[in-house]
């Protein structure tokens, strides 16, 4: 049994999400203690039991510790992981419902899916587009084009706008399984060729995703980049904004983000993501500071070395390098100064 503390380096839900994605494919049983210590309301949360629960039915793992708010869990895989059709909803996992972050929950489980001999269909139900996670729009733009990229296929679908706090969004997954990942070279992103923005809301006034619009083609017209920005008004259960970007490069994709608030004008929010936009751009980088822990584990899972330059070496990406090293499944090394990630798998899974 390998055990793992959740306290280490980062010490929040990501620690506990790769442990489980790689207990799945390996078969190896694990514990893992101090879950999610370094944060305000430690232990599992409503999308971290979901990721729990989502892990175990795809390869029938008997748990312990499962609960909302237990800081420890043991897990121990029954099957190898297991093609099929699934449906989690993060509501389920705490009274009173939740917006936890689907796309965490899809994280845990895609590669052990693509992995499986058989394709997959996951209904997904929570939160869609929520702080601290990549939003689906992300997770459509950038997370799975890049994976494309090392030979892994699946596509989402979004249903339903799921917005903190009510959350109640929904997104399909399909996986195609079978594929062990190629490895990935990136270290120069190439001429940007167009930033694509969606600037959307869910029951609230149409002048709204315009004014977002409006803003985020001026800042990145006047910073001389070539832009195309969607308004979209929309139904939901709850009023909800957002403006999301995605910068495509001749090698790469970036994603960036500006969520709506009360009291946060149209243009402040616009703002946020430009801003976050302009000063990726700058950085000459091709892989974006969240893209940079993301793709450790299709690294590590590979057939052959991966290389890539990030914009900045994130906590998340040095303890997420560390989790994966516990495993035994690749060497990881973070060259500080450089930026640049090199991932040498063992191929022992
Ligand atoms: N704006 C964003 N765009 C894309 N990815 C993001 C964004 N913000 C956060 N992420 C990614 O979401 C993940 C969050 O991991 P983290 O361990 O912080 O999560 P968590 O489970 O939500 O919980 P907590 O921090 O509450 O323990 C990381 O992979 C990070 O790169």
């Amino acid at each position: 049994m390998i055990e793992i503390d959740g306290s280490y380096g980062e010490g929040g839900g990501q620690v506990l999400r790769t442990s489980l994605s790689l207990a799945a494919i390996t078969g190896e049983s694990i514990r893992i203690y101090n879950i999610r210590a370094g944060r305000k309301k430690p232990g599992l949360a409503a999308q971290h039991l979901t990721s729990v629960r989502a892990a175990a039915a795809i390869c029938h793992a008997k748990v312990r510790g499962d609960a909302f708010g237990s800081m420890m869990l043991e897990f121990i895989p029954g099957s190898s992981v297991q093609a099929g059709n699934y449906t989690f909803d993060v509501s389920e996992a705490r009274e009173g419902g939740s917006a936890g972050a689907v796309t965490l929950v899809l994280q845990t489980i895609l590669l052990p899916l693509a992995l499986a001999d058989g394709d997959s269909q996951v209904t997904l139900r929570g939160g869609t587009h929520v702080a601290f996670s990549p939003s689906t729009t992300y997770i459509e733009q950038v997370y799975l084009p890049m994976l494309q990229q090392m030979g892994v296929e699946a596509q989402v679908k979004l249903g339903a706008w799921g917005w903190y706090p009510q959350g109640g969004g929904e997104v399909q997954l399909r996986v195609s399984g079978g594929n062990k990942p190629t490895g990935i070279k990136l270290l120069e992103r190439g001429d940007l060729q167009q930033v694509r923005g969606l600037a959307v809301v869910t029951e609230l006034p149409a002048n709204i995703p315009q004014r977002m619009a409006n803003r985020a083609e001026n800042i990145l017209q006047e910073a001389k980049l070539k832009v195309a920005v969607q308004a979209l008004r929309e139904k939901g259960i709850a009023p909800g904004a957002g403006l999301f970007l995605t910068a495509k490069y001749k090698n790469s994709l970036a994603g960036f983000s500006g969520l709506g608030e009360k009291r946060l004008s149209s243009e402040k929010v616009a703002e946020i993501a430009c801003e976050e936009l302009l000063k990726f751009h700058q950085t000459s980088a091709p892989v974006d500071e969240h893209l940079a822990d993301q793709l450790l584990l299709p690294a590590a899972l590979a057939s052959e070395k991966s290389e890539y330059r990030v914009a900045e070496v994130s906590l998340h990406l040095t303890t997420n390098a560390a989790v994966i090293e516990q495993f035994g499944l690749a060497r990881v090394m973070v060259d500080d100064v450089e930026k640049i990630v090199v991932v040498e798998p063992y191929q022992k899974y």
